[in-house]
């Protein structure tokens, strides 16, 4: 291995104005040799949002409880503290799904995966005044983000401007989703201090707002040791989703993280990852095939190799649909949800009932 990471890169958004070669060199090391990055100083305001999230959280449980995600065919709303669980272990923390506006289009015989995007649910504009504009706003500047994103990746990555667009469609077709989270403090009555277990995340880019001044956040390098991620001024932190993984045919890395509750006796952790989806339709193994990366890139991957990981939810993005793949990742975190909306594939997946507890993810 000719190297291993032992901090997070640091990349600045204004470069791209005044010296954009420097960022994609930047940016290709991160994507082929890290999979995690900051990108400091983008245009994206977060101050409404962070302000936002405690008033959510202090809600009275009733009125949290009336959004849960047992509402929604879409997985979206409340889920309530400890329900979710990964790498068989219980998580430490409660959190919100919302998700980029969009009209749900699945109609009978449609493929089943259509019917999961849809509408968020809010809570009322009475008891959290101005908290729906200020998500809304929210998402649509880091879905901007995202896309120009995107096209920085095909650029570090030597591929035409515009080589990952045809993973996208249309933006009334397609939908990306967050999470408003929160870690409290550890307590003598939790099981472990795992705020979220070892994972990777799903789809193509998450864009993660650390929204307290928390540690916490923590990425696994090639020799399985976990590297601090804090939180820093004015600055995302970027990752790559196996999506994306699986369409470069590995050039860019998922990389396995996690979060440790903060300390006894501190204050809560809050966070919002914002998940960049794909195409629903879009079939990665075949679609990995169009891209047609220049030999030196190929060559840095495989110079590279494969880093230990913790994580155990790999996805098999090759074969079916996206839209299949990532409904799949959402029953098995959340097969409550998936025993009232998706009861045949529940069947399928849980062909014993509602598991005591979810252990593949
Ligand atoms: O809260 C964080 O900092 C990270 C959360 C995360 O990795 C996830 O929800 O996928
Ligand atoms: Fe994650």
């Amino acid at each position: 291995m000719p190297s291993d990471f032992t901090a997070v890169p640091i990349l600045d958004y204004t470069l791209i104005g005044t010296d954009k070669p420097l960022f994609l060199s930047q940016l290709r090391h991160a994507l082929i040799h890290v999979g995690f990055m900051y990108l400091q100083n983008s245009p994206v305001e977060t101050k409404s949002l962070v302000e936002q999230i405690p008033r959510l959280f202090a809600l009275p449980q009733e009125s949290k409880d009336a959004l849960t995600m047992r509402n929604s065919q879409h997985f979206l709303g409340y889920t309530s503290f400890g329900k979710e669980f990964t790498k068989g272990a219980r998580d430490m923390r409660e959190q919100f799904d919302f998700a980029t506006p969009h009209e749900n289009r699945w109609t009978p015989g449609a493929p089943e995966y259509l019917k999961h995007w849809g509408r968020s649910q809010w809570p009322s504009e009475d008891e959290v005044p101005g908290f729906r504009a200020v998500v809304e706003k929210y998402l649509a500047a880091v879905e901007r983000l995202s896309y120009e994103f995107t096209q920085w990746i095909s650029e570090a990555l030597l591929l035409p401007t515009d080589a990952l667009a045809p993973f996208f469609d249309t933006a009334q077709h397609m939908q990306h989703r967050a999470k408003l989270v929160k870690y409290p403090a550890l307590r003598e009555n939790f099981e472990s201090d795992q705020g979220v277990g070892p994972h990777y995340d799903g789809g193509f880019l998450t864009f993660l707002l650390q929204a307290s001044e928390h540690r916490g956040l923590q990425v696994q390098n090639f020799a399985g040791q976990w590297i601090d991620v804090p939180p820093l001024p004015n600055s995302f932190v970027v990752n790559i989703g196996k999506g994306l993984e699986t369409l470069t045919r590995g050039v860019t890395l998922a990389t396995c993280h996690r979060v440790v509750s903060p300390a006894a006796g501190s204050s809560a952790r809050y966070s919002v990852p914002f998940f960049q989806n794909i195409a629903q339709g879009v079939v990665l193994g075949d679609a990995a095939a169009t891209l047609d990366f220049p030999y030196e890139i190929l060559a840095e991957r495989d110079a590279r190799g494969t880093p230990k990981t913790d994580a155990v939810n790999h996805t098999d993005y090759d074969k079916a649909p996206s839209g299949h793949v990532a409904l799949i990742g959402r029953i098995k975190s959340h097969p409550d949800v998936a025993e009232k909306h998706y009861p045949t594939l529940f069947k399928t997946l849980f062909p014993d009932g509602l598991p005591a507890h979810v252990s593949a993810y």
